[in-house]
């Protein structure tokens, strides 16, 4: 089992899925390029997915995204092996899933892998505890252990106090929270999230993608959650399996995406997307090397230094590279000539930044007002750069463009 975190958790190599008895001779066909409708003609046979291949690392969300029947419930099915591949592997922690004999398979589903469906599945004659226990009593937990667990997802979702009502007294979201509760009572590595939140009612729906990032920052599961919502998906994915037709259009980033769509077809899919809700203040933002100066320096050096770069202020940072203040060119001026000589005692130490992770529609109105370029420091307070006005425009209108294109 690997536990590298470099190591994918899931790999899928070259998986197809062909629907029909002539599955072999459909097969051929589709190695020899032909198309899915060809291929129904001719063998009767459906192309659910054509030779996909990618990889999620440990901890990533990956969303599966397409228009009804491009075969993302049928990609994410073959991972568990609900539905047989017909061709390609799928390995979870280097053990190729596809090669698994029933019991093991068995084993791996209720150990690694937790699902969570759009319809919710809820047993409607027992009660919301019961429902989560469901995996952990085929697991054949002792009933006060299993409880005991159940009751912690629970907590986790926010239905603590929920336990002993049942589905039907249960709004759309709630009763979404228990399936998710009931995945994550056996505490599995993986969630595999099949349109999970389609079926709840748009501001419900928000509010449980909110909820899986933030239960996803504690729990660091490795999520495949598949979307026909591309809002959904630029929201929830650390990357986006794009698929049409069965096949893998493009694999990348939301701004990847966005901005290097692979064909026309992305293009197009993606072509009403607000680009500024998608980039973020580090993909916009120009390297400090020439903005800071080291703290230890004196003011007439700061004010050399700004002139030779032909800036109006700079930041200041210590000696393990934090971030500490900021100077402007006259302020440094006025303080050279009255003699002062230490730059921490000019420098303004109350300023604005952002973290790298910003999404860049919050900077335009950050940098109305202020008199500095907006520095982007990381949690740790180091300076990762910082966004100029102009550039930050510039970025968005190229972005923009090549977005249209
Ligand atoms: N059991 C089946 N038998 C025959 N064809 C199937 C079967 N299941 C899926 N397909 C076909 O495989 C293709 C992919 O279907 P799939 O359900 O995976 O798409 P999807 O992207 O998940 O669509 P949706 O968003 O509507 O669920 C479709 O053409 C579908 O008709």
């Amino acid at each position: 089992m690997s536990e590298n975190p470099k190591e994918p958790k899931i790999r899928i190599e070259h998986l197809t899925k062909i629907f029909g008895s002539q599955s072999k001779e459909a097969l051929k066909m589709l190695q020899h390029g032909a198309g899915k409708d060809e291929i129904l003609d001719k063998t009767g046979c459906g192309v659910g997915v054509a030779d996909a291949s990618f990889t999620v690392a440990p901890g990533e969300i990956v969303v599966v995204m397409g228009l009804s029947g491009s075969g993302k419930s049928t990609l994410v099915r073959c991972i568990n092996r609900l539905i047989e591949p017909t061709a390609g592997k799928i390995f979870i922690d280097d053990e190729d899933i596809t090669a698994l004999p029933v019991d093991r398979l068995r084993q791996v589903r209720l150990t690694k892998l937790g699902m969570v469906f759009q319809n919710f599945a809820l047993f409607p004659h027992r009660t919301v505890c019961q429902n989560a226990e469901y995996g952990l009593e085929i697991q054949g937990l002792d009933p006060a252990k299993r409880r005991e667990k159940a009751m912690i997802a629970l907590e986790q979702v926010g239905l603590k106090g929920w336990e002993d009502y049942y589905p039907v007294n249960l709004s759309g979201g709630m009763q979404q929270r228990v399936g998710l509760a009931r995945a994550l009572a056996l505490d599995p590595d993986i969630l595999l999230m099949d349109e999970a939140f389609s079926a709840l009612d748009p501001l419900i729906r928000g509010d449980m993608q909110d909820e899986l990032i933030n239960l996803q920052s504690r729990m660091h599961k490795t999520i495949v959650f598949i979307s026909h919502d591309l809002d959904e998906a630029l929201k929830l994915g650390d990357r986006i399996v794009l698929m049409k037709d069965g096949a893998i259009v493009q694999i990348g980033t939301a701004e990847q995406i966005l901005t290097n769509p692979a064909n026309d077809y992305v293009a197009r899919f993606v072509e009403n997307v607000d680009i500024t809700k998608v980039l973020t203040a580090e993909s916009v933002m120009i390297k400090p090397k020439a903005v800071v100066f080291l703290s230890a320096h004196g003011p007439k050096s700061a004010l050399r230094f700004m002139q030779k770069q032909g800036l109006s202020q700079i930041f200041v940072h210590d000696a393990e590279q934090n971030v500490i203040g900021y100077v402007t060119a006259d302020t440094a001026s006025e303080a050279s000539s009255r003699g002062e000589t230490e730059l921490h005692r000019i420098m303004q130490t109350d300023f604005v930044s952002v973290l790298p992770e910003t999404p860049a529609a919050e900077l335009i109105p950050i940098m109305a007002d202020l008199p500095y370029p907006l520095p982007v420091v990381s949690a740790d307070r180091k300076l990762r750069g910082v966004i100029i006005r102009g550039s930050l425009l510039a970025a968005l209108a190229e972005r923009g463009r090549n977005n249209n294109a």
